[in-house]
Order: C-alpha cells, then structure tokens, then sequence
C-alpha cells in the first residue's frame, strides 16, 4: 500500500447544533479513484468542502502529505496540490476556449495574471494549453467563447482547466450532472485518464451508480454526517448496513 497523499483525521464540522460531519478519518492513496456516496444531506459536499477549504472544520485535521493544511485557505490548498473542479466558476465566459486553459496554465506556472511577456514563453503557454484542449477533446472549438459551449463541452472545459493546475488530488462533485448520455462518456473516460496516473488520487461524490460502478477503486459512504463503510466497491455494495441505509433509501441508486 502506498503512503496516503491525503489523509482526515475525526473532520467535525457543526452547524450550530447540527453535525454535518462528524469524526471521519479516511486516507486517500496515489493511484485511486474513491468515489464518496450516500443519501441526500449525508455530507458528501460538505466534506468536500472541508478537504478544499471552503469550509473551515469545528475539529479534526486535513493532511495532504504530512502538511497540515486544515486552516489554510482555498488558494493555498490549491498551491499544495489540492484541485477541485467548479461548475463555471473558474472560467471567464467572454474569453476562448483556449484562453481560458491558457490562463490556468498560466497561473499553474507562478506567472500569474503577468501581461508582458516574452513571446518565446508566450508560445511554450500556448502549445501546453494545446495539449490540455486535445486532451479534453476542444480543439474543435478553441476559437469560441467559454460563455457559448453547450453544457457538455463546458463541464469538459472545467476538467481541462484543473489539469492543467496539475494537482495531485482531483476532486469533482458529480461530474456529468446535467450532461447528456452522449457528453457524458468523454468526461468519464477523462476521469478515468487521470486515474491511471498512479501518481493521482481521485476523490469524486456521485450519485449515479454506473458512474459508480464505472470507476470506482473503493467507496466511502457517508450517511448523517458519519462515515459507514470505506472498502472496495463489491465489499461495501453488499454490506447489510450499506443496503438499509442508503440503497434501501434512495431509490433512485441502485
Ligand atoms: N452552510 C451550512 N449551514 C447549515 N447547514 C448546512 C450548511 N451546509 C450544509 N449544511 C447541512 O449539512 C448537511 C449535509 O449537507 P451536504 O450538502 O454536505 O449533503 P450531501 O451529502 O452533499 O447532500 P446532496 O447529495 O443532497 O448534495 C445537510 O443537513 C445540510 O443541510
């Protein structure tokens, strides 16, 4: 087993008197795709949150490779490592496709948002971003606005632009929410591309069990806050307690 590149140690987080997560202890490996499920309100998001900083935890800690980074903000994380990927939020809808990927790129390689450079590097910012876009299957519609994609190519967009941040850790939050069965396969078989880096840890909240089945190495379930059951999928998909609480309430999983 390789050692964690992620680990949370009891993350508690209370809303007043409510316990939205409460003391999960999860280690995430290089080379594994966890998805994390459960019902409605289990916490998935929230714990999202709380690995990526937009939620600060009551108590307990995130580790991402022996640094404590439980009270750095987003950006920070971000420079450890940490990638998530946003609906919309990360790009600029006036600018290309490719700008877009350009300027992550850009950020990526510490230049930040430096207008004046030379053209050589100008060039080096282009042909990376190149690479992101035919990974990703843009190339096609580099030239267009962000703003003007169909849903599909957009929520594609968002998986080239945190490639192209190089993280370690990939989190995505139902990726193919409201794509059509026919986009929906590219960003699977992405998401899968970046899995077989060993290299990678994937973290993902799905609710969708073909999605589920499709890639999951091992499944986390969280329900009321708690983890319930962490192990490889067939393990954790049979498990009586796994059944009654989540597949027995949610009828739409199975
Ligand atoms: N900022 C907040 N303030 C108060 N309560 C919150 C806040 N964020 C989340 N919660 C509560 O925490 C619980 C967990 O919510 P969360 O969104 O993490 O669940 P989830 O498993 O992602 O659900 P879903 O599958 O519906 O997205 C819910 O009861 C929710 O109402």
């Amino acid at each position: 087993m390789t050692t964690p590149s992620l680990v949370t140690q009891d993350l508690t987080i209370r809303f007043g008197g409510h316990v939205a997560v409460n003391a999960v202890s999860c280690a995430f490996h290089p080379g594994e795709l966890t998805v994390i499920v459960g019902p409605n309100g289990a916490g998935k998001t929230t714990f999202f949150n709380l690995v990526s900083g937009q939620l600060t935890a009551t108590s307990g800690r995130v580790v991402k490779d022996g640094t404590d980074i439980t009270g750095m903000a987003p950006s920070a994380r971000a420079r450890q490592g940490i990638g998530r990927a946003f609906q919309l939020t990360n790009l600029f809808p006036q600018l290309t496709v490719l700008e877009n990927i350009r300027l992550a790129v850009q950020a990526r390689s510490g230049d930040g948002w430096r207008m004046l450079r030379q053209v050589t590097a100008q060039r080096g910012l282009t042909a990376q971003a190149e690479t992101y876009l035919e990974a990703t299957r843009l190339t096609a519609v580099a030239r267009q606005p962000a703003a003007a994609l169909p849903h599909g190519d957009q929520r594609k967009l968002e998986v080239a632009l945190l490639m192209a941040m190089e993280p370690d850790i990939y989190m995505f939050d139902e990726p193919t929410a409201g794509m059509s069965l026919d986009h929906a396969p590219d960003v699977l078989e992405l998401i899968a591309g970046i899995k077989a880096d060993p290299t990678k840890t994937v973290l993902l909240v799905e609710h969708k069990m073909d999605v589920v089945r499709a890639l999951a190495d091992r499944i986390v379930v969280l329900h009321n806050g708690e983890l319930l059951a962490d192990g490889p999928p067939a393990e954790v998909m049979s498990s009586q307690i796994v059944r009654d609480v989540y597949l027995g309430t949610s009828g739409g999983a199975a």
